[in-house]
């Protein structure tokens, strides 16, 4: 069988290091800085790993765990709209996946690169009411195919 997505990009530590590589990166740009500048939770990049590891199709220990989608994506609204942030966001994603070493095999890169844009999307779901959130969202998965159904 295919080997998901997640175990292509190194399973928990490739998510482990492409998640310090692009805070790294965000901490560096002067737009990207500024939503992670206030001290947040001492455990972020874990729970950043976890989360994106299991949207990738690895273990399900965010939602087991630390939280759900939901929880995630009312994290995220309440902001408005962001455009020029999301870009260069997803810039520094896609530097990140550079800096982890996940950049050199293209179907991994494409869809690693397709996934975080259009987690970028989900995030913005709800920009300026996270009580606008529903309860009890499933967490998003991704395979090389794109988002589950
Ligand atoms: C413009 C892009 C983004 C910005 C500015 C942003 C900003 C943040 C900030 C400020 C936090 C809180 C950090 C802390 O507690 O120290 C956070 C947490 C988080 N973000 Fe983002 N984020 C972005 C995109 C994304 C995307 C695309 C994803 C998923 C693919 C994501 C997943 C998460 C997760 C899982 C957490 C931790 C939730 C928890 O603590 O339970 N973020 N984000």
């Amino acid at each position: 069988m295919d080997a998901t997505v997640y175990q292509a990009a190194g399973g928990a530590a490739g998510m482990r290091a492409l998640a310090e590589a692009w805070h790294r990166r965000c901490l560096a740009d002067p737009v990207a800085a500024h939503p992670f500048e206030h001290p947040g939770h001492p455990q972020h990049l874990d729970r950043l790993a976890a989360y994106w590891g299991e949207a990738l199709g690895g273990p399900d220990d965010y939602t087991r765990t630390m939280g759900d989608h939901s929880h995630v994506l009312r994290m995220h609204s309440g902001n408005g709209e962001h455009e020029e942030l999301d870009r260069r966001a997803i810039a520094c994603f896609e530097g990140a996946l550079a800096d982890a070493g996940l950049a050199d095999e293209e179907r991994l890169r494409t869809t690693m690169q397709r996934w975080f844009r259009w987690s970028i999307d989900e995030m913005n779901t709800h920009p300026h009411d996270p009580g606008a959130v529903p309860e009890g969202l499933p967490m998003p998965r991704w395979t090389w195919d794109g988002p589950v159904a």
